[in-house]
């Protein structure tokens, strides 16, 4: 065997062998639509040193996302974060799935888990080619982990998650503002011990049988803030075209989710995105997704009062039945149900 026939069979082990197995059913050759490059359309760009509520009410009404710069986040923090995930993913799979032991959690092949940890996936057509470790940051004081790489992200991930905890405040308020929305009922709207971050490891497209890591979703939280390190994918529907989001050093995207859109009054939007494998290196993302307070009710004139976790119960359920999310779609008014 060669030096890189072994480095490669190396690099295998440190894959959920879901992902192994389906190696040689590669589909590369498969047509899927290119999409447009960002310099024909361009993300709107909101800097945290001089936030205009109206630009960012503008990004968030007409695209659901933006480039966040001037974040205040240290590029050496984004840069040993990074380094830290990629050394804990190239942990063989067995070692991954002893040490993420709750309150975190480790799955592969979804990105859905219920509220104790576990995995939700329904069948093999729904597999999303990408693993991923679950922190919830409200929850890391109470780990001591023993693994040595798996205590120094933990170190790293509380004070990234400080971080995030400021952003999203500092954004959701500014929103609440633009949206000229009571700002003490909003204030349930936002519970910063519900943001967990979730670090992902995209494989090659080669390793896949589908050019997708994860397939065209909006996310459920109010707000998601995406670290995507260098490598790209990440992609973004905008007037019924696909734009790649550009990997661009030390800035972050922030992306709207259904809970956002619901207590804007549809105003604005929870964006539709995907992610693409890439075919030259693996990919590296981190998110942090925040959400309402479990039972703070969402009142607006499109959709029946919901709370949090109302949505979330009927997002697994429909998981469980349907093989997939619906949505806010099941919480919209109908002309004939409006008050
Ligand atoms: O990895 C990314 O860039 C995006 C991940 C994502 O869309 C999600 O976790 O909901
Ligand atoms: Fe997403």
């Amino acid at each position: 065997m060669s030096e890189s026939e072994v480095t490669m069979n190396l690099e295998l082990e440190t894959y959920p062998p879901m992902f192994r197995q389906q190696n040689n059913q590669s589909c590369s050759h498969q047509k899927v639509d290119e999409p447009v490059g960002e310099s024909e359309l361009t993300i709107p760009v909101i800097d945290l040193h001089c936030l205009s509520h109206d630009e960012l009410g503008g990004a968030c009404r007409d695209w659901g996302l933006f480039r966040l710069v001037n974040h205040g986040v240290p590029s050496s923090l984004l840069r040993q974060l990074h380094e830290h995930a990629k050394e804990l993913f190239s942990l063989s799979f067995e070692c991954k799935k002893e040490i993420f032991c709750s309150p975190l959690s480790y799955l592969w092949g979804t990105t859905a888990i219920s509220p104790s940890g576990a995995a939700l996936l329904t069948g093999p057509q729904n597999i999303h080619w990408v693993e991923g470790f679950h922190f919830p940051l409200g929850q890391l004081s109470q780990l001591q982990p023993q693994h040595p790489t798996l205590a120094s992200f933990r170190l790293l991930a509380e004070e990234y998650g400080k971080h995030m905890g400021r952003l999203g405040r500092t954004i959701f308020k500014t929103m609440v503002m633009e949206l000229n929305l009571d700002p003490g009922e909003s204030e349930t709207h936002l519970d910063e011990c519900t943001g967990f971050l979730r670090v992902y490891r995209y494989p090659l497209r080669s390793m896949a049988n589908s050019a997708w890591g994860i397939e065209v979703h909006t996310d459920s939280s109010l707000l998601t803030i995406l670290n995507q390190y260098e490598v790209a994918g990440l992609e973004v529907l905008k007037d019924n075209q696909w734009l790649q989001v550009e990997p661009i050093s030390d800035t972050l995207i922030v992306n709207l989710g259904d809970m956002m859109q619901a207590i804007s009054n549809d105003k604005y939007k929870s964006v539709k995105h995907r992610v693409r494998l890439n075919k030259d290196r693996e990919r590296i993302s981190i998110g942090y997704f925040v959400f309402p307070k479990e039972d703070s009710v969402i009142r607006s004139s499109k959709y029946k009062p919901f709370t949090h976790g109302d949505f979330r119960a009927q997002v697994q359920q429909d998981i469980k039945t349907l093989g997939f999310k619906v949505g806010l779609e099941k919480f919209k008014l109908t002309q004939a149900s409006s008050p």
